[in-house]
């Protein structure tokens, strides 16, 4: 054989020749694939699970959470390790807790790890994840996100904007001067304003006076949401144990079904009063083309290869109204109720908005001066990150993290609330100290993984700008205009959390507000 393959190299004719060179350059990239191969097999094969929990048959781990599930899995970091795994009935979970290995699933291996693997309570009321959240990383995901970038959280269209979010936040501080003395709900106060701005951005407002809110449909749309929110959070046995999902044996899946019809309800009502107002040439726009507008033209573009359909419309919708309004008001009660636990920062913020704005109304234009608050809202991020195991992902190929081999479709969660706490990465974690955003740039981009209450990677909240604008107008206006107390009956100050899709003040923040600023007009 030898000879015969020496015999080969030394034979001089043309064709010879020709084989000899293609063999010459094919043999090593033959040989380079093939240990690639074999070398990503063995490594995918021969490397463990990441360690964890044994659990019982069947069930898995399940029986043993806790309710507040991103302590509970902070804590099995400590005993495990900074990437650990768990069963719970048939699906594997992993769960990641430290910068590094963020790093990995967010960043270096951001594509496999960009699908979701949505429980059944959110494949319900997305109406099959047609949205943006649930989606899997698809072609429909991109033109959805690309869509809600570009029209509506575009600087141009912020800009544009600005007008709703001054006239609301406005009739905010109206509403709250007419309750001075009284118990007020603060999310309350903020879900109603990030409401009406989102509302009015998506399907805007004719100059002929007409309403966001055709037919008063959006009544009660906050408990709705609340009960949305509080079933994606929810364990569900159809999720873990899937052969058992056509039962649906805890109802979850029919009570979001419920809340469905009345979404449905909500945006066919809307749908219609403007297909109504165009063709009774009512609509008068505000120098601007609004969302429903673009995306109804869209719909009726049936050949283009972006057409989209009513149900994924209505997702999108439902992504953005959600999306947009739990988590705003979430924060804003956070940082108010950080603010009112800690007089010290309360003054300092004060005397930044005195100095700001003198004893005028807050002015958006204004609100980059404001870098004590923005620190006080980052530090309230870090300590309550509103979404503390983000949205799974699941790894659309197995694939190695940090030495531990990773399936295909596990289900992954990023702990930001474990990252957030760790003392390798914050002196004294728990202590709440705004004055460390003033040191180093910090921004929400998910670029240091020391903190991400946004995520981080192609899934990354989209939100940002809007998010961002809206809490420090609110909170700005909010502790500007008004002395805010905690009501005299109040026993022990709560700071505790609930987890959930996402994760709340256990107790809802109620305080008494009193004037601050001395002209009574600036208030009507
Ligand atoms: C304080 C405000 C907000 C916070 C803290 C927040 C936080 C988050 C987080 C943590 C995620 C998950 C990221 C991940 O899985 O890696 C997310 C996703 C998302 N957010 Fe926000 N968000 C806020 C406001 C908004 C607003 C105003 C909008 C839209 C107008 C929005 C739209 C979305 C959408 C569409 C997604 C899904 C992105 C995807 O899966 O590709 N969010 N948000």
């Amino acid at each position: 054989m030898i000879n015969y393959w020496l015999w080969w190299w030394e034979v001089d004719n043309e064709r010879d020749n020709l084989s000899r060179n293609i063999l010459t350059v094919s043999v090593p990239i033959i040989l380079l694939l093939w240990h690639k191969l074999t070398s990503s097999y063995n490594r995918n094969t021969t490397l463990p699970l990441p360690p964890g929990p044994s659990g019982l048959p069947v069930v898995g781990y399940l029986p043993f959470l806790t309710s507040n599930l991103h302590q509970r899995f902070t804590d099995m970091s400590h005993r495990y390790g900074p990437i650990f795994s768990l069963w719970l009935g048939r699906k594997f979970h992993v769960v990641v807790n430290s910068v590094d290995l963020a790093k990995v699933v967010a960043r270096d291996l951001d594509q496999t790890f960009a699908n979701r693997s949505p429980p059944v309570t959110a494949l319900t009321i997305t109406y099959g994840a047609l949205d943006i959240a649930w989606s899997n990383n698809n072609t429909h995901w991109r033109t959805m996100r690309k869509l809600l970038v570009s029209q509506v959280l575009s600087n141009a269209n912020l800009d544009s904007c600005q007008v709703f979010r001054t006239e609301e936040v406005r009739k905010t501080v109206r509403n709250v001067y007419a309750k001075i003395g009284t118990k007020v709900d603060v999310n309350e106060v903020a879900f109603d304003t990030e409401l009406e701005v989102v509302t009015s951005m998506l399907w805007g407002r004719s100059k002929s006076g007409k309403e966001n809110d055709p037919g008063g449909v959006l009544h009660g749309f906050r408990e709705v949401e609340f009960k949305i929110i509080e079933l994606l959070g929810a364990p569900n046995v159809s999720d873990f144990i899937p052969m058992l999902s056509w039962f649906d044996l805890q109802g979850r899946k029919r009570e979001m079904e419920k809340l469905k019809v009345h979404l449905d309800r909500i945006f066919d009502t809307i749908v219609e009063a403007r297909i109504k107002a165009k063709m009774e040439g009512e609509l008068e726009e505000i120098g601007r083309k609004d969302f429903l507008q673009i995306l109804l033209e869209i719909k009726d573009q049936k050949d283009s290869p972006t057409s989209l359909n009513m149900d994924q419309i209505k997702g999108l919708l439902f992504d953005i109204l959600t999306a947009a309004t739990d988590t705003t008001s979430t924060m804003v009660e956070w940082v108010m109720t950080e603010i009112l636990h800690n007089p010290g920062v309360k003054t300092k913020i004060q005397e930044e908005l005195t100095e700001v704005f003198g004893m005028n109304i807050v002015e958006e234009h204004l609100l980059p001066k404001l870098s004590y608050l923005d620190a006080v809202v980052k530090e309230t991020m870090r300590v309550h990150p509103p979404l503390p195991l983000l949205i799974q992902r699941s790894p659309d190929e197995t694939c190695n993290v940090g030495g531990y081999l990773i399936p295909k479709g596990s289900i992954v969660y990023i702990n930001v609330w474990a990252i957030h706490h760790d003392p390798k990465n914050w002196v004294n974690p728990f202590e709440f100290k705004p004055e460390r955003f003033l040191k180093g740039k910090w921004d929400y981009n998910g670029n240091n993984l020391k903190f991400l209450p946004f995520g981080s990677g192609r899934r990354i909240c989209p939100g940002i700008p809007l998010g961002e604008k809206m809490l420090m107008y609110i909170l700005a206006s909010l502790l500007h205009s008004f002395e805010w107390k905690l009501p005299e009956d109040d026993e022990e100050f709560d700071l505790s959390d609930e987890f959930g899709f996402v994760t709340k003040k256990r107790k809802p923040l109620v305080a008494i507000p009193s004037q601050r600023l001395s002209d009574e007009s600036l208030y009507l």
